[in-house]
């Protein structure tokens, strides 16, 4: 398949290479869905949404309410997200995977929360094994749903103050790069402020030492990240295509690669974070990121934004005419 991909691509009517990373997209969809046409079906980015306990250090500028206040936001369709997959035609839904608030009960917000929060990881493990693996699995159904409806894209969006934290921890843990290279600004800690962030993450680095992949996604983890590995090793496993954000989807796919490392071969990278550790983390996966547009928000927008040049990719290996079909002359 790869060979016959590679030649149906070399024989378009460009130099050999011109459409530079738009070959190497529609060679990896290809090779995703083992077609030679490849199409993206009801693409959808799914939001999880949850809180950490580990916000009652002021590891992050903005306080915890503002979690279920934008997952209201996404809803009505007033945040970046709610704009952007509007514009591309995308579905957007957003999961209460452990936001401590209740939503109203005609609220569009899927519920699915496994507690209220997780716990402060300066003083205990962020999840219970049984939490974690609790999360996981609801991901898992929630990427099935969707597979089961035609749906073969999906994005991975989060929500939730404090999540740059656990991602720096669990990119610390799988890469062994040092917690400080991890850890960086997220909603806006800087200077003395991001000095005192990354203390605290060394402290919790060294407090604990997991073994097993759950053990480390459940020490360090959060609700949503958690939920977020399930529903990637489920699009993973219904071959589908994965929508990889930011700094915060790098490190929940970096965790889904320690349970199945084979999700890689499916993951697109959507741009590079401004968030430092962001570089480093692609780098690692030795992934080539799409955009690269000093974003640094999460919610899943730059899977939403990138999803256009996707579509690019497809539309030039399902439409252009080989050199045979219009009759010009090859070198
Ligand atoms: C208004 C607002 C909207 C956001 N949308 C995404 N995030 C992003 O910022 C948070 C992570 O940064 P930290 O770890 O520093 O808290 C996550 O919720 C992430 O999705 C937002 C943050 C804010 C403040
Ligand atoms: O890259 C991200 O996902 C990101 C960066 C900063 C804050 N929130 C999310």
């Amino acid at each position: 398949m790869r060979t016959q991909l590679q030649h149906k691509i070399d024989n378009k009517t460009k130099p050999t290479g011109a459409l530079g990373q738009l070959e190497a997209i529609a060679l990896q969809v290809g090779l995703i869905q083992q077609t030679l046409s490849p199409v993206i079906k009801q693409p959808t980015i799914l939001v999880f949404a949850a809180d950490h306990g580990l916000a009652d250090e002021k590891i992050s500028p903005y306080p915890k309410d503002v979690t279920w206040q934008m997952a209201m936001n996404f809803v009505a369709g007033g945040a970046a997200i709610s704009v952007f997959c509007r514009q591309n035609d995308i579905q957007l839904k957003v999961i209460d995977a452990g936001v401590d608030y209740d939503f109203p009960a005609d609220s569009p917000i899927i519920p699915a929360k496994i507690a209220r929060g997780s716990r402060n990881m300066r003083q205990e493990p962020a999840m219970s094994l049984e939490e974690c693996e609790k999360a996981m699995a609801s991901g898992r159904e929630f990427v099935k749903a969707e597979a089961d409806k035609g749906c073969n894209t999906i994005g991975f969006g989060e929500m939730g103050i404090g999540n740059t934290s656990p991602s720096s921890l669990l990119m610390h843990r799988f890469t062994g790069l040092p917690i400080e290279t991890c850890t960086g600004a997220g909603a806006g800690m800087h200077g003395e402020q991001l000095t005192y962030k990354q203390q605290v993450l060394k402290e919790i680095s060294e407090k604990y030492d997991p073994q097993s992949p759950l053990e480390t996604l459940a020490t360090f983890g959060g609700l949503e990240i958690a939920m977020m590995v399930g529903a990637m090793l489920e699009a993973k496993a219904q071959g589908m295509i994965l929508l990889i954000d930011g700094f915060i989807a790098t490190a929940a796919l970096l965790t889904a690669c320690q349970f199945d490392a084979s999700t890689l071969d499916n993951a697109l990278f959507c741009h590079q974070s401004e968030e430092k550790g962001h570089r480093l983390l692609l780098e690692h996966l030795k992934a080539n990121p799409i955009l690269q547009l000093g974003m640094r928000l999460g919610e899943g927008t730059g899977a939403a934004v990138a999803l256009p040049v996707i579509q690019s990719a497809l539309a030039f290996l399902n439409e252009m005419a080989s050199f045979e079909d219009a009759g010009v002359s090859k070198e």
